[in-house]
């Protein structure tokens, strides 16, 4: 099962603010990301149904939610809401909690079953929310919105407030509920390792307007966005396939579109997906393949564009085929000794650090 297209186009007026949006969401995660204030929180309530001043068009499917001949109430909108905090029913049980969502369900949608188990609530049913911890709480929050039949979960910044273990282990659980559940997500975030860890898409807004909205791999590998998303260092992500294991090495073969990498130290199985970051610190060019290295990954790579960043610095942009690229950092010493210039063809040594693992 897989989610039908939401598409937007929007506006709102507040005093000392206007939002002005337009996208389509994508099946799976995508991340709305931006600064305080820039309007995340606002956009949701629009798609919810929950702004009465949201001018514009909203369709999901084939039908219309907003549009010049009417507006769709929130209950008739198949969105659920997570919110940071949990906002559970604080005098009903967590199984009361469910009860609750499953008998507003606005149509098909995932069985209890399939949800106690996916999200481990079993063990939780009985408790009184003051019982659970804030990772619990979260849980529940998720399997009750689930429960009551969404399309398209809202998620204003869910994990906001929980320590990193417990955010690290709802982190998978919302990984899967597209394909588990045919439920797209729309994530607000302020964290680039949430987005990196979870979102195939990203939403980049700032005061009120969508600024980009593409892969997270071409945003965050695009220098146009770096200071946006706070990038300190030149890097590419790369999306990973696991294609085998040598457990004699304890090296992880990955497909990658920039061919074949090794990677060591991660615990994972054949299939597995991974998001790959490459720094440009972690990248050295070399004229010739090298022979003997020590660094596991020798691609060949053509120059791109060269643009100096700093006194004696160079950033080089490097292009791996035609499907991937890849960012250095090189002295302009070294832009005379390797004769670099777009079209140049050397051979490139990386380092890969795994971000993140989609089992
Ligand atoms: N109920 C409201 N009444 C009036 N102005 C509001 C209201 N809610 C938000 N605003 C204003 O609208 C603008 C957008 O706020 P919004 O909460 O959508 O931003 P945000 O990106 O979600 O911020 P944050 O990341 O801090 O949650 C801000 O200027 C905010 O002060």
């Amino acid at each position: 099962m897989t989610a039908e297209g939401l598409e937007f186009d929007v506006s709102l007026d507040r005093p000392g603010f206007q939002l002005v949006a337009n996208g389509r969401l994508a099946p799976g995660v995508t991340a709305l990301f931006g600064h305080s204030g820039c309007g995340k929180t606002s956009l949701l309530r629009c798609l919810a149904g929950l702004e009465p001043g949201c001018r514009g068009r909203i369709h999901h499917g084939g039908e219309s939610w907003q549009s010049r001949s009417g507006t769709r109430p929130p209950h008739r909108r198949p969105v659920g809401l997570v919110f940071q905090d949990a906002r559970l029913f604080p005098h009903l049980s967590v199984r009361g909690n469910l009860d609750y969502a499953e008998r507003r369900r606005r149509g098909e949608g995932p069985g209890r079953a399939e949800v106690i188990d996916g999200l481990g609530l079993r063990a939780l049913l009985d408790q009184a929310p003051s019982a659970l911890s804030g990772g619990e709480s979260q849980r529940v929050a998720l399997g009750r919105a689930l429960l009551a039949g969404p399309r398209i979960l809202l998620l204003d910044e869910p994990l906001t407030g929980l320590d990193t273990a417990r955010q690290r282990e709802i982190m998978p659980l919302l990984r899967t509920i597209p394909e588990r559940f045919g439920v797209a997500l729309l994530y607000v975030t302020h964290s680039r390792y949430e987005v990196l860890a979870l979102a195939d898409q990203i939403m980049l807004m700032r005061e009120g307007r969508m600024i980009t909205h593409a892969s997270v791999s071409s945003v965050f590998s695009s220098p146009d966005y770096w200071a946006f998303l706070g990038q300190t260092e030149p890097a590419v992500i790369w999306p990973g396939r696991v294609v085998a294991r040598d457990n004699d090495w304890g090296l992880t073969i990955l497909a990658t579109d920039a061919g074949r990498l090794r990677v060591s130290g991660i615990s994972v199985d054949p299939g597995d997906q991974v998001a790959l970051r490459v720094a440009a610190r972690d990248v050295v060019l070399t004229l010739e393949p090298p022979t003997a290295t020590s660094v596991l990954n020798s691609l060949p790579v053509r120059v791109e564009s060269l643009k100096q960043t700093g006194e004696g610095v160079v950033r080089v942009e490097l292009s791996i085929g035609h499907r991937a690229s890849l960012w250095t950092q090189v002295t302009r010493q070294s832009v005379a000794a390797l004769r670099l210039e777009p079209g140049r063809r050397l051979h490139a040594l990386i380092r890969p650090e795994v971000l993140s693992i989609n089992h």
